[in-house]
């Protein structure tokens, strides 16, 4: 029960209570009256690609209110009901959007035809990240909560010797976008899903906000003035123009140090990916250069 209503993203532990019941949905200070309604705009995915961040970084429009935690809905919950799921909403005013994150969304076979059926004019939003990066960054998570699990490298492989990659191991399996990709495209149109680049979003937020706000037809309210570069932290940090108060960072499981894995390995996985990656520029295209990349990032 402690997890409903279902939000592993250990980054909001201390907020859940408040989050779930729909108090701290938006910009802070956001008086709390208006309705629940469900989701107009959903950030499905994907893991470990930055989705918490732009998430906070979205709910800084006043227009925008979101839930903290993820419920999980169109995976885990669905059983639950629309009306659980809508109860789970902060409350609106006319003209303000609704918005959840949950990055295993993208890579549910069931929830494009769900999110269908909820509305077909849902807007989508995918934070993509540099596969071999992100599949490390996935391991790293695990690890930290599980620190016996074999290494990276042993997992990365369903025979080292001849070089086959497990692909069916899910760190490696989430990172093939353009297979997942395609099922979304059987119930939506591009056009209805945006894709963020998760390195973009790091040294560029402001440029990657506002694409972002212009795809959720949002006035551009979060703009540079929003963030602050924090060196010990390594990652930009939220803050109110208006006020000096100091920098909202994510906490310390976003941007976690990953283990340093066997280079060899991070070139095979890159052989692995490029043609899948290549694929999904095609699909979307939008070239993310992770090809550009020298080793993990
Ligand atoms: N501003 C800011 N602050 C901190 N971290 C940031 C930020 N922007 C993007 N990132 C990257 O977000 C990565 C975590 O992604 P998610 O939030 O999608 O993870 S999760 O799936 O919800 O667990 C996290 O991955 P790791 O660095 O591997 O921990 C970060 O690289």
């Amino acid at each position: 029960a402690a997890r409903e209503p279902g939000a592993p993203d250990d980054e909001l532990a201390g907020r859940r209570a408040a989050d779930a019941s729909g108090d701290r949905g938006g910009a802070a200070g956001t008086p709390d009256y208006g309705e629940k309604r469900l989701p107009q705009a959903l950030i499905i995915g994907v893991k470990k690609g930055g989705t918490r961040a732009l998430l906070e970084a979205i709910r800084a429009h006043p227009d925008v209110r979101a839930v903290g935690v993820e419920p999980h809905f169109f995976d885990r919950n669905y059983d639950k009901g629309l009306d659980w799921y809508r109860n789970v909403m902060p409350k609106t005013v006319d003209g303000q959007i609704t918005m959840e994150k949950t990055p295993s969304y993208f890579v549910t076979n069931e929830a494009p035809q769900r999110i269908h059926s909820m509305s077909r004019d849902t807007k989508l939003i995918v934070v993509v990240r540099d596969p071999v990066t992100r599949a490390i960054s996935d391991y790293t998570q695990t690890l930290s909560k599980k620190p016996d699990i074999p290494t990276f490298e042993v997992l990365a492989f369903k025979n080292r010797t001849l070089g086959l990659i497990d692909a069916s191991w899910s760190a490696i399996r989430i990172g093939i976008y353009a297979l997942h990709l395609q099922s979304w495209l059987r119930y939506f149109r591009l056009a209805q899903i945006h894709l963020v680049s998760g390195e973009r979003l790091i040294v560029d937020p402001a440029g990657e906000m506002a694409k972002v706000q212009d795809f959720l037809g949002l006035t551009r309210v979060v703009t540079e003035k929003h963030f602050y570069f924090n060196k010990t932290k390594g990652f930009p940090c939220l803050k109110k123009p208006e006020d000096s108060s100091a920098p909202r960072c994510l906490g310390k499981s976003k941007g976690r140090t990953h283990p340093l894995i066997d280079p060899e390995v991070i070139l095979r996985l890159r052989k692995f990916y490029k043609p899948f990656n290549m694929m999904f520029y095609q699909m979307t295209g939008q070239d993310f250069q992770w090809e550009q990349e020298e080793g993990d990032k």
